[in-house]
């Protein structure tokens, strides 16, 4: 039974959002905190909503093969460290990633036993609202943002499972169910 699980989709199409609800209802379900170059924004605690470390630790720890997979996003680098999803699958927990795309093929060959799972917005123009909606990145971010997002979106068919996330809370009850039925077998 897999007890791991991935969540990707474009920049604000609601990944966060749906991940808080549904570690609300899927008791024992744990989150793994990446690890970024990207800089901290207003009220994001190290080693909470990441592990910020600088280019040199990034690029050492990539050295040192420390990561399950990495990839290179809008000009920062995101990756998972081995160490924080070994902790918690030794304990015997299931993890739910939230990665890009390029990350989440790399978990194909690195954990194919993993759930994959691609959250895809109504349309562009919902997407783009969202990114503005939610005020933490510059006009320029917003825009480099939302074109990876055209080249993200053309790749759900890698997906086993793509949720469309319209209505809130649709989009948790059917992630819900993915889950439950990986984890209940
Ligand atoms: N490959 C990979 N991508 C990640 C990781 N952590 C976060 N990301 C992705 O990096 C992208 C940018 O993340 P972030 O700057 O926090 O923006 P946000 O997710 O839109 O709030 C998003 O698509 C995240 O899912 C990771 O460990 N590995
Ligand atoms: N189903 C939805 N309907 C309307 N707004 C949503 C929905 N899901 C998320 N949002 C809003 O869209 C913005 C981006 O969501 P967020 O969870 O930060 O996306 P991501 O983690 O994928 O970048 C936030 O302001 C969030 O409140």
């Amino acid at each position: 039974m897999s007890r791991v699980f991935v969540i990707t989709g474009p920049s604000g199409v609601g990944k966060g959002t749906l991940i808080r609800q549904l570690l609300d209802r899927v008791p024992g379900l744990e989150l793994s905190v990446s690890a970024t170059t990207r800089a901290p924004r207003p009220g994001e605690e190290h080693g909470v909503a990441y592990h910020f470390l600088s280019d040199e630790d990034f690029a050492r720890r990539v050295d040192e093969g420390d990561f399950v997979e990495w990839a290179e996003y809008s000009g920062r680098r995101y990756g998972t460290l081995r160490s924080e999803l070994r902790k918690r699958t030794d304990a015997g927990a299931p993890v739910l990633l939230e990665i890009e795309v390029q990350g989440a093929r790399q978990v194909l060959d690195s954990l194919p036993e993993a759930v994959r799972i691609f959250i895809a917005p109504p349309s562009a123009e919902v997407l783009r609202t969202r990114l503005v909606g939610r005020g933490t990145d510059g006009d320029a971010e917003i825009e480099r943002r939302l074109q990876v997002a055209e080249e993200e979106l053309a790749a759900q068919g890698e997906f086993a499972h793509v949720v469309e996330n319209d209505r809130l809370e649709d989009a948790i009850d059917e992630l819900v169910a993915i889950v439950r039925t990986h984890l209940d077998g």
